[in-house]
C-alpha cells in the first residue's frame, strides 16, 4: 500500500484529535498531534519564567527545548527535554497562554520544521492534525479535511471532559474556546484556516464514529483513485 498523508485542521473541540487517532489506528498510519507540540513549548516557557506576552523573549529562547512527539495513535506521547509532558500541557494555564506563544513566527518556524521531518519519516503515511497543516505545514497532503462544529456543541463536549478544580460552566467554556479560535485565526503567521482544497465536515450533529467513518471513506476514495 502506498504511503498517504492526511491533514486534519479545524477550531478547538471539533474532534480533530479523537478523529485523527481513530483514523490512523484503523488505517495503520502514524499520528501527529501538532497542538501538543505548541502546548509543550508553551509549558517550557512558563516553567522557565519566560514572559509569554513578550514575542521577543519567546523568540530568543524557542530553539532551546527538545520536543519529542510519539506517533503511535494508540499511545500518543510528548516529552520536553526528556521528561513526559503529556499531563502538564493540558492545564488551563497552558491552554489560556498557548495562542500567544504559537503566534510568534520563530516558534512556528521551529515547530513546522519538526512536523515536516516527522511526516517525512512516516513510512506508511501519517494523519497530522492542527490548525495550519493543509495550508502551510503539508500543503501537498493527499487528503485535507477541515472539521467544524457549532460553539455550543464544542463547549458541551469540552465541559464534559473537565473535572474537579478544572471544571467550568458551559458559558465560560464556550467563551474561552471562541477567544482561542479568534486569536488563532487572526495571527499573521499561518493562522487557523481551511485550505482551498480541503473537504469541510460539520460535526455538530454527527457522532464520533460517523465522523471517523466519513474521513476513512475520503482516504480510501483517494487511494482507490490513484
Ligand atoms: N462528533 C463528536 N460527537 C461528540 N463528541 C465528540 C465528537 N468528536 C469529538 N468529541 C469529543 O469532544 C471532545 C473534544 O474532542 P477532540 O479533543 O478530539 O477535539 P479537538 O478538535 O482535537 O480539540 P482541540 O483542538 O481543543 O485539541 C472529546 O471529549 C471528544 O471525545
Ligand atoms: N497546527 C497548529 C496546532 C496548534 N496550534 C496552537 O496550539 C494550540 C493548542 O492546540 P490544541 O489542538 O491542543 O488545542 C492552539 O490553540 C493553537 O494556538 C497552532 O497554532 N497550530
Amino acid at each position: 500500500m502506498e504511503s498517504v498523508i492526511v491533514a486534519i485542521d479545524g477550531p478547538s473541540g471539533t474532534g480533530k484529535s479523537s478523529t485523527s487517532r481513530a483514523v490512523a489506528a484503523e488505517l495503520g498510519l502514524s499520528y501527529l498531534d501538532t497542538g501538543a507540540q505548541y502546548r509543550a513549548i508553551t509549558w517550557w516557557m512558563l516553567t522557565n519564567g519566560i514572559d509569554v506576552d513578550d514575542p521577543g523573549a519567546v523568540a530568543a529562547v524557542c530553539g532551546k527545548p527538545v520536543i519529542e512527539s510519539g506517533t503511535d495513535p494508540l499511545a500518543p506521547a510528548i516529552s520536553v527535554d526528556g521528561a513526559d509532558a503529556a499531563g502538564p500541557i493540558r492545564t488551563r494555564e497552558v491552554t489560556s497562554r498557548v495562542s500567544a506563544v504559537s503566534a510568534v513566527p520563530e516558534v512556528r518556524a521551529r515547530i513546522t520544521g519538526l512536523q515536516r521531518a516527522i511526516a517525512a519519516a512516516a513510512e506508511k503515511g501519517i494523519v497530522v492534525e492542527g490548525r495550519d497543516i493543509g495550508t502551510t505545514v503539508l500543503p501537498g497532503a493527499d487528503v485535507k479535511i477541515f472539521l467544524t462544529a457549532s460553539p455550543e456543541a464544542r463547549a458541551a463536549r469540552r465541559s464534559g471532559e473537565l473535572k474537579g478544580s478544572e471544571a467550568a460552566d458551559l458559558a465560560s467554556t464556550r467563551e474561552a474556546l471562541i477567544r482561542r479560535d479568534a486569536a488563532d485565526s487572526s495571527r499573521k503567521t499561518s493562522p487557523l484556516a481551511k485550505a482551498g482544497d480541503a473537504v469541510e465536515v460539520d460535526t455538530t450533529d454527527l457522532t464520533l464514529p460517523q465522523v471517523i467513518e466519513c474521513v476513512v471513506a475520503l482516504v480510501e476514495e483517494k487511494r482507490a483513485a490513484r
